[in-house]
This record gives structure tokens, sequence and C-alpha cells, in this order.
């Protein structure tokens, strides 16, 4: 053999498949068979079954014991079984496409299987007839020298070492433009002969790093791959030589296993853990390309076994693929892991092609040649001059392009004016989703309205500055003017509202006579404040715009109405707050009651009044507005027991002289006002319990009003959400309409500016997830789908302002006394966590159908979930989202979760805008949770 020195890959020509003289490049799928080996010792010895048959030559099936049902066969370019030898294996499975290297066309052969497969085994055997076809080749090509380099690397545990120098420790993954992937400082063997080449095979077996696990006491713990680099060329000197040149790898994978099976503890786990990460990796690869997703994202950087073989997969090399299994019936999940990796693969398409070495003596004199021409016409001055004048034209022309455009632009702009001053009918206009985030659900108009494909206000948008506005929704005037009616509409009515709550208030607080000083002070205040509130609420008539609106008095009018939302929140806040100090500053008469009240009071907080005035509770329970007019209808019992104002004084009477006389307690016990023993009215009315029930109602009614309050407050937050959400899209509008230079160049300054608010607001709304208990599959989905998109900007700020709200109002419920509160803290945080709880027993559940066994146990390793212990999954389940200062971990805990309740990533099946504002309306459920949760609307 001749050897001749090494040529630089840079001259390596890939020639297209137009080159004459035949076809240079082949777009082939890849060759993939399973091998299946006999029943090992161990098998046999467990009396393990065969549960696999070789249909023929092609196919092969589940034996299916119980015979319930068919199961499909799986068929392949070829199927080996136990009784094939590895010389018949080699011949039709792998020899057609190791022989490729030697016409200059990559070539990869790799065993893929489960640990203890036959791996090894086979690619021993298939090496060996490799290198021996290889060699009885050279020997009958005699017009051919040939150039033999001999590598060999292994990658164990992520490192990759040379196996023929593993001195120089882990080795370095260079990317180049042209190898593609490289390693750095791999040592490259020339071969010699035959003898050599099986000596340095030899070597590189013993280098190899072994292991005996409970399936293979010689199991190879990491991937090896022999390169065989063969360079040719024709021993003649002609005018037109072309070398070939091209590499075959042959890999043997490490095998993927089970931790269960293998019964991997320590360094064993870990090699097992690595090894499954890159075959996962692999299989990922695979399936990706076998999808025909040529122009996605293939994944070959995530693991070095796939960034080494990258153009052996999808790329410029041909394949072939031996899939080794054992027949056993205990391997039965493992064996179907790999037959589903077979079936995968047989759908990647390489496309490989001859590399030549151009030493092409005409063709190099030819591009001599007008290289010197080209310099010779740039020097010569008039062509510089002709290139001039082309250039002046071409300039010319850009000029009068750009006038067109100006005024192509200018024209926009006046339709644009025309549309603000004539609004449209609602039904004709606006992007659906501006109807949807500024209506309640409980509004009347609930179809989503579009912009009519042709619309005047479309092309005004799709103009040349379509670009610049693709991230801003495009609003039509005439929507917001009639949001902010629909708006102003609810305010009004929300106000209405209030008013006729505080009424009822009002009239209480004024009908109660006794108190402390501390009470009744308590009371003033609150009195002025509902009078207060009477005048913000009413909100004056001529705000009602007519017909005929402009869009921006409409937005300037609105905008100084700001202030009434507020002031009614701020003033909503302050009756609250009165009536919480009304019920904690007054005396609690327990002290002196029976031991029967006291239990009682133990149950209910004794409220500062009882209720004197029988209309007000009616009124109170009837109210329309009152929160139990629609849970609760006034009962008979509560009209027939209805106290006569009388006694109630009485009462009263008795309460206050309780205070002031502590000692005479056996005595007002006993003695009304006007000195009738208490007995002798008892006749009628048994004034015990008529004053349990007088407390326990007025207890009742004031929580009924209190809760009314928080209600109107969330009502009102709402409303304040809905009213921003407006005012940003009309600053869009607003920016849209000065569609000038300046506003491009803002917009375009935007995203860097932006980028940095996402990522911190990302971050607190992770903290205010975790805070609120929030749905993993909402956290997911919304991680998901919101990367920084400029126009995610207002999904970003509604669902922060809705979890800042929540961890208020959560945080309320916290400090206030769980005898205020009732059963409120019940419908809020314990069952938000009992929520979170039920829904990470529910994903632990899927854990097992939506990953695959090698992927579960990879997850444990990484997850630090205890190798034995109960209830792995829940417990890896119960890892997820738990750390929302680490970036890392919310990324890992989302593709977890997605994974597990199906979403793809790119979010094809959820649209953004369920996270805009949806609310329900207030009055129609228990407690407000906050948003629909995306797990509600997938049924989960
Ligand atoms: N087709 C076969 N015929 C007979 N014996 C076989 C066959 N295939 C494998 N064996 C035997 O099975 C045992 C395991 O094979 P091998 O080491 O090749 O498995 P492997 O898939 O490489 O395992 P690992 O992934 O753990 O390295 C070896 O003792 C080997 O001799």
């Amino acid at each position: 053999m001749v050897r001749t020195p090494a040529t630089p890959l840079s001259k390596i020509q890939r020639t297209p498949s137009t080159t004459p003289g035949g076809p240079r490049t082949r777009e082939e799928k890849i060759l993939v068979t399973v091998r299946v080996r006999p029943l090992n010792r161990r098998e046999q010895a467990m009396y393990d079954l065969i549960a696999w048959d070789c249909l023929d030559e092609h196919t092969i099936v589940f034996k299916n014991p119980n015979h319930e049902r068919p199961v499909n066969p799986f068929c392949f370019d070829k199927v080996f079984d136990p009784t094939c030898s590895t010389q018949r294996v080699y011949e039709e499975g792998a020899r057609d496409v190791a022989l490729s290297a030697l016409t200059g066309m990559n070539a990869t052969i790799f065993a893929y299987g489960q640990t203890s497969s036959g791996k090894t085994f086979t690619m021993r055997g298939i090496t060996e007839n490799a290198v021996n076809d290889i060699f009885v080749h050279i020997k009958n090509t005699p017009e051919r020298n040939f150039l033999l380099k001999f590598s060999a690397l292994e990658i164990y545990n992520e490192t990759v070492v040379d196996l023929l120098n593993s001195k120089t420790g882990s080795l370095r993954l260079l990317d180049d433009p042209e190898k593609g992937t490289t390693v750095e400082k791999l040592v490259e063997e020339i071969v010699k002969d035959s003898e050599h080449l099986r000596q340095l095979i030899g070597i590189c077996e013993a280098q190899r790093q072994v292991g005996e696990t409970a399936l293979n006491d010689k199991s190879s713990r990491s991937h090896q791959i022999i390169r065989l680099t063969i360079e040719s060329s024709l021993r003649e000197a002609t005018n037109c030589v072309k070398s070939f040149i091209a590499s075959l790898n042959l890999v043997d994978l490490a095998g993927s296993e089970r931790v269960s099976q293998t019964s991997a503890d320590g360094t064993r786990l870990k090699e097992g853990s690595h090894i499954n990460r890159s075959l996962l990796t692999l299989t990922t690869v695979i399936r990706k390309l076998s999808g025909g997703r040529r122009g996605g994202h293939i994944p070959y950087r995530d693991s070095k076994l796939t960034r080494i073989l990258q153009s052996s997969l999808g790329g410029n090399a041909r394949t072939a693929i031996i899939c080794t299994m054992s027949p056993a019936l205990s391997h039965v999940e493992q064996t179907r892991n790999t037959l589903s990796f077979a079936t995968s693969a047989k759908e990647v398409t390489n496309n490989a092609q001859v590399n030549m070495i151009v030493s092409d003596n005409r063709l190099l004199k030819h591009l001599q040649s007008e290289v010197a021409r080209l310099e010779a016409e740039l020097k010569s001055p008039e062509v510089s001059s002709t290139c001039l004048q082309s250039l002046l034209l071409e300039k010319d022309k850009k000029i009068q392009q750009m006038e067109k455009e100006i005024k192509e632009l200018r024209c926009q702009l006046e339709q644009e004016k025309k549309v603000y001053e004539e609004p449209k009918g609602i039904d004709e206009c606006g992007p659906s989703h501006v109807v949807r985030c500024l209506s309640f659900r409980g509004d009347d108009d609930r179809t989503p309205t579009k912009i009519p494909p042709g619309s005047k206000l479309r092309s005004v948008v799709v103009g040349r500055k379509g670009a610049l506005r693709r991230s801003i929704p495009s609003i039509d005037p005439s929507i917001i003017v009639h949001e902010i009616r629909k708006l102003e509409h609810c305010q009004r009515q929300l106000g209405e509202e209030a008013n006729r709550a505080l009424d009822v208030l009002h009239r209480e607080v004024a009908s109660h006579k006794l108190g402390s000083q501390e009470a009744s002070e308590t009371i003033a205040k609150m009195l002025s404040e509902i009078k207060d509130m009477h005048v913000l609420s009413s909100i004056p008539q001529e705000t009602i715009a007519g017909d005929k609106t402009n869009l921006m008095e409409e937005i300037l009018r609105f905008k100084s109405e700001g202030t009434v939302i507020e002031s009614l929140e701020k003033k909503l806040e302050n009756v609250q707050k009165s009536i919480d100090n009304l019920v904690s500053s007054y005396p609690s008469p327990n002290d002196e009651d029976t031991p029967e009240l006291k239990n009682q009071h133990k149950r209910k907080k004794v409220l500062p009044f009882a209720l004197n005035n029988g209309t007000n509770v009616h009124q109170i329970i009837r109210s329309p507005c009152s929160p139990m007019s629609s849970s609760r209808s006034v009962t008979k019992y509560e009209t027939e027991n209805r106290v006569p104002c009388k006694v109630t004084s009485a009462l009263d009477e008795r309460s206050r002289t309780r205070k002031i006389i502590p000692n005479c307690d056996e005595n007002c016990r006993n003695v009304s006002r006007d000195s009738t023993p208490l007995s002798q009215q008892s006749s009628s009315v048994n004034v015990k319990k008529m004053q349990r029930m007088f407390k326990t109602a007025a207890e009742e009614n004031i929580r009924s009003i209190r809760a009314y309050v928080t209600e109107l407050k969330e009502r009102v937050a709402k409303l304040q959400y809905q009213k921003q959400l407006l005012v940003c899209q009309v600053l869009d509008l607003e920016k849209n309409e000065n569609g000038t230079e300046a506003a491009m160049d803002t917009i375009e300054h935007t995203p860097v500016s932006w980028h940095t608010i996402f990522e911190d607001q990302r971050k607190q709304i992770i903290m205010l997830w975790h805070l609120c208990h929030v749905s993993l599959v909402h956290r997911t989905q919304f991680y998901l789908l919101f990367k920084g998109d400029p126009s995610d900007q207002i999904y970003m700020e509604v669902e922060w302002r809705r979890l800042t709200w929540l961890e208020q109002h959560l945080a309320e419920l916290g400090n206030a006394s769980p005898a205020l509160l009732g059963d409120e803290p019940a419908s809020s945080v314990y069952a938000s966590v009992k929520a979170l709880k039920q829904e990470r027993e529910y994903l632990a559940k899927r854990v097992s159908s939506k990953l695959t066994a090698e992927e579960r146990e990879m997850l444990y390793v990484k997850w630090e979930v205890p190798q034995v212990g109960k209830q792995r999954r829940l417990q890896l389940v119960n890892k997820l989202w738990t750390d929302p200062l680490n970036m890392k971990h919310i990324q890992d805990s989302a593709k977890i979760v997605a994974k597990l309740v199906g979403f793809c990533e790119s979010g094809e099946h959820v649209s953004k805008e369920m996270f805009q504002l949806n609310f329900v309306c207030p009055s129609d459920r228990k407690t407000w949770m906050g948003w629909n949760l995306i797990s509600n609307l997938l049924n989960l």
C-alpha cells in the first residue's frame, strides 16, 4: 500500500448531483435490520420464555401469550433470527454500506439495543468482516493508491476519550464550518496493513470501559466509535484526477438499560444515567428526522454522541443500524422500545455524497486566468466610470421608489384620519381579542368581532409599516369608543349597587343606638364615609357620550374620570376597615353568658349591635344587591320570629346596663326596662332564644355586608384592570396614529428594554404562582407560550396584575381573624392548596403513560428520587415547580409537565388569548378563583 501525505479536508469537494459520469449523491433511507440473539444462560436458568416470532426475513411479531388481541408485526429491511450467523448479518445488513467508504462515501454502521442484547458481539463480527473486505478490495484495485487512517474514541459519562491515547484525558469537540464536529487532539494512526489494523482494534477493546451489571458480566459502559478514513487516488496522473476520501464509522453503543433490571448503583448508576441520556438524545434526533422535519430543530447538540455522529444521522453518509434484541419475555418492554427506535430510524433519509479531492489542472488554469481578467478589469478606468454610472442610476431608481412610498403612506394616513372620525358599528370591526379582553363573561355582547379582510383599516395596518405594527394589535377607534361606553356602564352599575348596599348598611348602623364610645366614633366615621361614597358613586349622566364621538375627546374624558374608580376602591376599603374595627372594638358580652351561649360564641363572634329593626332585616336579606338575595330566601321562620321593637329595646338597654353595672347581671337578666319580669313576657316569647337568634341574625347580616363589600372591591379591581387594558390599547392606537420614523425608532428599540422587563416580570410571576398555589398546568402553559415576544407585553401585565391581586387577597385572608372570615379561607387558600395537591397526584398518574421507562429512570436520577421507595412518580412530580428562584428548575419543570399533559412547546394547541381577561361575573359564584385554569379547559 502506498502512503500519501494527509489531505486537508478543505480541499475536499462535495460533488453536486449533476456531476458528469454518473450519480455522485445518494439520497436513501437508513438501512435498518434487527438481530435477535438466542436466550442466554441467565435467561434459560430463569425459565424465561421466548416472546418474539420472526415471521419471515423482514418481519418480527410479539407472540402475545394471552392471545387476547392481535398484535401488529414490526417490519424492517432484514430480521435475523437467533440462528443467523454474524457473517450473514454483515453481508445482508452492513457490507454494502461499509464498502461505500472505499468509493468516497461516508459510511456508518452502528448497533443499538438493550444492554446484553448482543451489540458488542455483533459489532465485533461486523468490524472483523469489514476489515477483511476492505483489504480484499484494496488488493483487487491495483490501479489506485489507498491511504487508511485509524482513530478511535469512547464517550464515557459524556466525556470523550481517545482510545489510542487515553492519557490525554477528556477531549474537546470543535465545530468546524467545513468538517462539522471534530475531536481536538484525537490521534490518527496511518494503517500499515490488515494486521496492524487488527492490533489497533485490539488496543481499543482493551481500553474500553467495561463493567459488570446484573444483566451482563462485561457490559460496555461507553459508546465506542472506531473511525477508518480511507483516501484513494488513481496511480496514473491525468489532467483531471479525482481522489476519494471517506470515513467508515463503526459504532458500538452502550446499552439502554433500566436501573431496576441492571441493579445499578453508585458508579454503574451514574454511567447508566449518562448512557440513557445520550441514547435519549439519539432517539429524539432519529424521531425528529423520521418525522420529515428536516427544516425543524434537530437537537444534535444535546449530546456528544449525536454531535459526533451528526453527519451519519440525516446527513452526508450512508448509514446502517443493526438493532439487537433479546427474545426473552422478561425484556419485552425494553425490546419494544428498541423496535420502536428501529421503526423511526427506517424513516430517516440520508444524503450521501462522493467526497472528492480536486486536483484538476485544467480547472486550476481556468480559474487563474479568470482572476487575472477580473484584476485587469478593475484597474481599467472605463470600467470604473461604467460602474459609477450604473450606481447612480440605481440610486435614482431608489429615490423614485421612496417618493412613491411616501405618497402611499400619506394616503394611508388620510384614510386613518377618516376612520377615526367615522365611528363604525361594533359588528363590522375590531380584532376578536380586543373585545374578549375587555368583556365580562356576563355581558350581553359576547360575539367576538373581527376586522374583515378587506376593510379599510386592515389595509392601513398592513402597509409598509406592517412589520412595524405587527406586534401591536390593530384597533378600530370605534371599538375603543364602544368599550369605553361599556366600561362606563359597568362602572355606573357598580356605583348603583354600592349605593343600594350602603343604604342598607346606613339604615342598619343608624338604627343602632348602643355601643361604646369607640364604637360610636367608628359608626360616625362610617356614616361619613358612606356619605362620601354616595357622592362618588353617582356618575354624572352627562358622561354618556353621543353617537358621534371623537375618539381623542372620549379618551381624554375617560382618563379624567379615572379617579372615580380609584376613589370608589379606596372608600370601599375604608368601609371594610370600619366594619372590622367596629367588630373588634366592641366589647363582647360573652363573659357573662351561660355555658350554652359561650359555646355559641365560640362558633360565631357576637357583633356589636343586634338587629333591632325588623324592616332592615328584610331589606338586607331581600335587597337585590345583597349576596344573600341569590343564595337565601326569607324563611317563614325568620318572618314569624321577628322581634317586637319593645323587646329589642329592652334587650339593648339590658346590654348597656350590663356594661355599666357588671354586678347587677342577675337583676338585669330578669328585669325588663319597665320592671316587668322577663319571665312574664316569656309566656309569648322566649327572650334568651330571641336574643341568640337576633345576635346570629345580626352577625350573619354584618358578614353578608362585609362579604358584599369585598365582592364590590373585587369588581372594582377588575374594572380597574379592564380600564388599564383599554388605556394600553389606546396608547397603542396613539402610537399607530403617529406612524412616523420616530415611532419606528422607538419600537425598533423597544425589544432590548422589553426583554429586560420581560425577564424581570416573568420572575415575579413565577414567584406569585408559587405563593398563590396556582395550577402547575396553568404555569407551564403560560411559561411555554410567553417567551418575550413584544406582543406578550399585555398578557404578562394582565397575569401579573391578577396574581398581585390574588396574592394580596390571600394575604388579607391570612391576616384576618378567623371569626370574621367564616368559611372564606377554606374556599380560597385551602382550596387552592388542595387543588394543587390533586393536580400533582393527577400528573403523577400520567408519568407511566407519557414517559418511556428510560425517560422515567433518567428523571428519577436527575431529580434525585431515591432508587428504592414508594410512589416514585409522585415524588418526582412533587419536586416540580418548587423552586421559584431557580430558572433552570422552572424550565425543566415546565418541560416535564408539558410532556405529561401533552402540550407541545410551540403552544399549537393553546391560544394566547386564553390568558387574557375573562372574568366570570362575581355574583355567579362564591369565590373568584382568578381565571379559568387551562386544566379546566382541557378537561383534565
Ligand atoms: N447472537 C448471539 N449469539 C450468541 N451469543 C450472543 C449473541 N449476541 C450476544 N451474545 C452473548 O450475549 C452476551 C452479551 O452480549 P454483548 O456483550 O454483546 O451485549 P451488549 O448489547 O453489548 O451489552 P452491553 O450493552 O451491556 O454492553 C455475551 O456473552 C455475548 O457473547
